[in-house]
């Protein structure tokens, strides 16, 4: 039982605009959509009906504005935001590339999200959110987005701590210069539950073996690893494997989806279900947002996740969200 009020889940990081093309990149005016990956989880969470909050620091601009709205109006708790004078709001865009894949184009260094670090998790607006969650929703983007907000990273997931964190593991080679994922990796271990796509998994970890990821993993109760069109599976402590199908998905745009699975999962997870009716949330959440250009989407029928396995593996879901 939710208890009023409260937020069962509270989401850290960088808030971004998504803007229509890479030209507007620069534009602080530019018509937006609010993104950055653990916004969407909010945004995904809050339609689930979870009770959410974002935390985290904005620009006093039109986008950070457009931002604090779009929670708002999606019913994410957004009293724990600090609106930063001085510092702009971040802005991406995404284009196709040649490869069939997306490109991310970011306007983010210098951003006000950017200048917070641990001190803005003892605001007590931030504080006592957090101190009330059962659950902290953070990614491993945020330790790229600066030295002081990857302190804040590290200090959410320093133990002993009331909440369990959830960490998706959210590889950005564009944003790690050098290209060493070993913080990442060891930020991973001090979470409860780890999410990883097993493209990111090979990158991040050298492998998407369960068994050998679990052994370089030994501090999350699951590892969840999210193998695109075919499966996700978790992987629990002592080495048992739940492993949930994906669905036949009309892919029109990509980006999100991880996000989209991510607050499924945890839809799931505050709800005391299964791990198993967890994984199916996170792919029916990642459907819905798979066949929309946006980064984020309300979710599709719930009764869908009571198939038995053999209609739940051939269910098709299609760019008019029609899931048949
Ligand atoms: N082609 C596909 N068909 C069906 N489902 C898919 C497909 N691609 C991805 N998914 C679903 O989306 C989930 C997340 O995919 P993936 O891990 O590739 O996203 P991601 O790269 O983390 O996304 P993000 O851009 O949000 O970080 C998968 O576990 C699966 O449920
Ligand atoms: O890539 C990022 O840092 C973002 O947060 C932008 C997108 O919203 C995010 O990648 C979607 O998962």
């Amino acid at each position: 039982m939710e208890t009023p009020g409260r937020s069962a889940v509270v989401c850290f990081g960088e808030a971004l605009a998504l803007v229509p093309d890479a030209a507007a990149v620069d534009d602080p005016r530019a018509p937006a959509h609010a993104a950055g990956a653990e916004v969407n989880v909010a945004l995904d969470l809050a339609a689930a009906g979870v009770a959410v909050a974002w935390v985290g620091r904005l620009g006093d601009d039109r986008h950070g504005a457009l931002v604090q709205h779009t929670l708002a109006a999606a019913g994410v708790d957004t009293g724990g935001i600090g609106v930063d004078p001085d510092l702009p709001t971040g802005r991406y865009a995404k284009s196709p590339a040649p490869d069939g894949g997306t490109v991310m184009t970011y306007r983010r260094s210098g951003s006000a999200a950017s200048a917070a670090g641990p001190e803005l998790l003892e605001l007590p607006a931030v504080r006592d959110r957090i101190a009330d969650a059962d659950w902290v929703h953070v990614s491993g983007i945020t330790a790229a987005v600066s030295t002081s907000c990857a302190a804040a990273l590290a200090a959410l997931l320093a133990r002993p701590r009331r909440y369990r964190v959830v960490f998706d593991v959210n590889w950005r080679e564009q944003m790690w210069p050098d290209g060493n994922p070993a913080p990442v990796a060891a930020l991973a271990d001090r979470a409860d539950v780890v999410l990883v796509g097993a493209d990111e998994a090979r990158r991040v970890f050298g492998t998407d073996d369960p068994a050998r990821l679990r052994a370089l993993l030994p501090g999350p109760e699951l590892v969840v690893v999210k193998d695109g069109a075919r499966r996700a599976l978790a992987v629990h402590r002592d080495g048992a494997v739940t492993e949930r199908a994906a669905l036949v998905v009309d892919v029109v745009e990509p980006v999100g989806a991880g996000d989209a699975f991510a607050a499924g999962l945890l839809t799931g997870l505050v709800r005391g279900e299964d791990v198993g009716r967890c994984l199916r949330r996170g792919h029916l959440g990642a459907a819905a947002v798979l066949v929309v250009p946006g980064d984020s989407a309300a979710p599709l029928p719930e009764h869908l996740l009571d198939l038995d396995d053999d209609a739940w593996a051939t269910l098709r879901v299609s760019a008019d969200r029609e899931a048949v």
